[in-house]
């Protein structure tokens, strides 16, 4: 079966910085995979290749048997950004921001039609935020901004998810919430990549995780991969002996 993500031998620079290092993975359509490392391990690196917004020094990716890019351009590739790379002022409301998941679906003048208006309706109605729906998009809380990114996935029809730390700055209910959503997602036939600090939460979240240091060192089921000597590989002694303290 091709894989609905596919990353081989993927190697990637900047300047004099090696961010990925012959990296691979395989993720099936229909899964959620939870991706860990430690910061600088290459993992906003891994999901800006896979959007087709960074070009491999050497290696290849294809999404859903596309070209990255030729498959971000689509919509096929949803993407909620870490908080940090979000211009929270910006004056949109809640509604623009999931509208903006409907680019590639109208055509160069971006009229929204009526099919537009109702995708973006139903995305906002799945994530709970109808009634916010007219508030400047930094005007909500850390975990409804997040569901508003969802959105504009769910808006767009995008069947690859990248999320990347969804759960950093988030409370414990709205990372509940995004948990069950992105797991009706999956159910749905998306294949979910999410980047998380978060490991206790991961087996309720992922189906399979994955240990990233520049290269991929661990994949498989969360059970095995939090194992602490595997967590050892990707974050040093500390992670192990965290317990103990
Ligand atoms: N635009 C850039 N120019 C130069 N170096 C960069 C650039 N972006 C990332 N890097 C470097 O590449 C490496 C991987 O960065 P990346 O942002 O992919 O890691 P990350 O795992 O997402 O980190 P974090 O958890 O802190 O977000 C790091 O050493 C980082 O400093």
């Amino acid at each position: 079966m091709t894989a609905a993500i596919s990353v081989h031998d993927v190697t990637v620079h900047y300047g004099e910085v090696l961010a990925l290092d012959h990296a691979s993975l395989d993720i099936q359509a229909g899964r959620v995979c939870g991706l860990i490392g430690m910061n600088g391990s290459g993992k906003s690196t891994l999901f800006k290749t896979i959007m087709g917004l960074l070009r491999p020094d050497s290696g290849t990716v294809r999404v859903e048997g596309e070209n990255p890019a030729k498959a971000r351009k689509s919509g096929v590739v949803g993407y909620v950004p870490q908080s940090e790379d979000v211009d929270w002022a910006f004056p949109v409301t809640v509604r623009d921001v999931v509208m903006t998941g409907r680019y590639a679906h109208m055509g160069f003048t971006r009229h929204a039609r009526k099919a537009d208006h109702d995708a973006v309706d139903h995305a906002l109605e799945r994530v709970e935020l109808t009634e916010y729906a007219n508030r400047q998009i930094g005007q909500l809380s850390g975990g409804q901004k997040k569901r508003a990114f969802v959105a504009r996935g769910i808006a767009q029809g995008a069947t690859i998810l990248l999320l990347d730390e969804p759960f950093a700055g988030v409370d414990k209910r709205s990372e509940a919430t995004i948990t069950r959503l992105l797991r009706e997602l999956a159910g749905d036939g998306a294949t979910i990549l999410v980047s998380t600090h978060d490991l206790h939460a991961l087996p309720d979240l992922a189906d399979e995780a994955m240990l990233l240091m520049r290269r991929v060192l661990m994949h498989g089921e969360p059970g095995l991969v939090l194992q602490p000597d595997n967590l050892a590989l990707a974050f040093g002694l500390d992670v192990m002996n965290r317990g103990d303290n």
